[in-house]
């Protein structure tokens, strides 16, 4: 028999995602976005599996797709290059010219939501409102259009029209942690959740009936829990929580008056079927870590996006009580022992608090000893067990990967998430050092051997801990992190910024604060060679933030490399620049790895 060798680290690289999909009405097309022919495109198959057809070639992800209920055409969302201008496009569901039914140059246009007649488009706009933005009614025969919502307070977004469109969910965005949800019935606004002083989430609302809204809130507590809102009654009544778990979606099964519910449990995630009628409650095994998406058609069956961290995306149907995979992503050559799944672990902080972490451990074949500290991006998301290409790319080069869920993550409560709020620099960085401290006394580590690397802002925390703690490693790697945050406070898209003082602090009331959390303040200190990675295009952490660094780096002769990716926004949408990029990373660490065996 042939010996064939063994895959090589490149081919790590060549992994390519689905980062959304929609099924047609009578469930003979399906619609997904994917990165298969190196960039982000619409494409389709006819159900079941049949081979796929491109539906778009303008190559850019998709950020909102929906079918219209008659199926006659597609509502699909795009921006340029990162921008995060998106703009709404209608396509025939077999392809063609995309006409633009919501374009207006450097608007941000959100939650495009269709009359069930497929008559009239509503969505969020920045257009007249770039604070608090305003919603609209487009007549998409016509191009008349009406406005319906004026934000004021907080950003404000339309969730949903009710069929016969008297009925209109939206929501009021305060922060990653304070928002509210309205139902608008004729010309009354009724508030979903009970008023009070005390801050709190509701992240997602559906109507079931006319007058019955089920949501997910952690109104009055911790983990966000399933609650229904009586609109004749104005009564709001818990229904189900489940401990240490937060509920993050709804997605509702009129057919059958099923709420399938997501939820999020540490690193992992779980999926619920409640039975309204009967009031069963169900739990429902997934293929896979994380959900990405979860989709019901017209008949009930359900679709579901989802992977893992040795898993790649993929879209399942629900058949009885199996899931059926309708995609076939996969790594053509590997299997999943050739990647590496992590290890959670937990450590004490500085203070006591217990921090979860992912620990990637290079397989033995390839481990050099070295260790990568990787803080995520956000700061109010979570390194979850997701696929991610790059990490295995390091390890099979024999790089380790700790990344720990400092507070501030998501997941673990709202109270956890709330500790980074107005403390960017404080308790998330000594976290962060805590994990170093760890890893160093289980042998796993050196110090002033590690390498530090983050995106956004783990960006911004690679700079920080680069600036307060050099003594630890020897190399930083940056990827669009904010280096200043006054500067930054000033530069993010204008329907962030009421949100800037509840997250990030108040220019002047934390002047102190800002100063001491800002990377900019410790160039002095910044002594290690750097990598800095920024998107021209990037709204959310402007490329002047990666230039200012760079640029006082440089006035101080330090060892400093800058690569701009000039059609790339806040991360990586283009394969080809990824590649290239992660690559020239690699290079970089080659150059100052310890070249000394094992350390444990
Ligand atoms: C404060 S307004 C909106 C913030 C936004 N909310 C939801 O998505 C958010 O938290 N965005 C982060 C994912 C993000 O882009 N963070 C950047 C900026 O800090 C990052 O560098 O991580």
């Amino acid at each position: 028999m042939i010996e064939f060798p063994k895959p090589d680290v490149e081919e790590m690289l060549q992994t390519v995602s689905i980062i959304d999909f929609a099924v047609s009405p009578d469930e003979k097309q399906f619609i997904f976005c994917t990165n298969i022919s190196g960039k982000y495109n619409l494409w389709a198959m006819d159900l079941p599996n049949a081979f796929p057809y491109r539906l778009t070639f303008n190559n850019q992800p998709c950020h909102e797709l929906l079918y219209d209920q008659e199926g006659r055409f597609v509502i699909a969302g795009f921006d340029h290059d990162g921008d995060e201008n998106t703009q709404f496009y209608a396509l025939k569901p077999h392809g063609g010219a995309m006409k633009k039914v919501v374009y207006q140059e450097n608007t941000r246009n959100f939650s495009p939501q269709l009359s069930s007649d497929g008559e009239r488009l509503y969505y969020s706009s920045s257009k007249e409102n770039p604070s608090y933005l305003n919603t609209y009614c487009l007549q998409l025969s016509t191009g008349e259009e009406t406005t319906v919502l004026e934000g004021s307070g907080g950003t404000t977004y339309i969730a949903e029209v009710s069929e016969d469109e008297t009925t209109t969910l939206y929501y009021q965005f305060f922060s990653n942690t304070n928002s509210r949800y309205y139902a608008r019935v004729g010309e009354e606004e009724i508030l979903l959740t009970p008023p009070t002083e005390k801050e709190h989430t509701v992240s997602f609302a559906v109507l079931t009936s006319p007058t019955e809204v089920y949501l997910v809130t952690d109104y009055e507590a911790d983990f966000s829990y399933l609650a229904k809102f009586d609109l004749e009654t104005k009564t709001f009544t818990k229904v189900k929580e489940i401990p240490k778990e937060g509920f993050t979606t709804l997605i509702y099964d009129k057919e059958n008056r099923i709420l399938y519910i997501t939820a999020e449990k540490g690193v992992e995630d779980r999926l619920y079927a409640y039975h309204l009628d009967e009031g069963l409650w169900g739990n429902m095994v997934i293929p896979c870590d994380l959900i990405t998406k979860v989709a019901v058609a017209k008949s009930g069956t359900v679709y579901l996006l989802g992977g893992g961290s040795v898993q790649l995306g993929n879209v399942y149907k629900r058949e009885g009580d199996k899931w059926v995979q309708i995609t076939r992503n996969k790594m053509a050559g590997m299997a999943e022992e050739d990647f590496v799944a992590p290890e959670v672990v937990t450590y004490p902080s500085f203070d006591g608090l217990e921090i979860e972490a992912l620990f990637y451990k290079a397989k033995e074949e390839h481990d050099k000893g070295e260790m990568i500290l990787w803080p995520h991006g956000g700061p109010q998301h979570a390194e979850r067990k997701s696929f991610n290409a790059i990490f295995q790319y390091f390890l099979s080069n024999g790089y380790s990967i700790f990344a720990p869920n400092f507070r501030g993550s998501t997941g673990y409560g709202l109270n956890f998430t709330k500790m980074v709020e107005r403390a960017w620099g404080a308790g998330p960085r000594l976290d962060n050092i805590a994990a170093l401290d760890w890893l160093i006394d289980q042998g796993y580590a050196k110090k002033g051997e590690i390498i530090v690397m983050g995106g956004s802002y783990g960006g911004y925390m690679s700079l920080l801990l680069h600036g307060r703690h050099a003594d630890y490693f020897k190399a930083v790697i940056d990827v669009c992190g904010p280096s200043n945050l006054f500067s930054f406070i000033h530069s993010v898209p204008e329907d962030w910024k009421s949100a800037m003082d509840a997250w990030v602090g108040h220019p002047e009331r934390d002047r102190e604060k800002l100063i001491e959390y800002s990377p900019s303040t410790y160039i002095d200190q910044m002594i290690k060679p750097m990598l800095v990675v920024q998107g021209a295009n990037d709204p959310r952490v402007v490329k002047a933030e990666s230039d200012q660094i760079v640029e006082a780096l440089k006035e101080k002769g330090r060892d400093i490399t800058y690569i701009v990716m000039e059609d790339e926004g806040h991360g990586f949408a283009k394969k080809e620049n990824e590649i290239a990029v992660f690559r020239q990373v690699l290079e970089f660490m080659e150059k100052y790895a310890s070249k000394t065996a094992n350390v444990h």
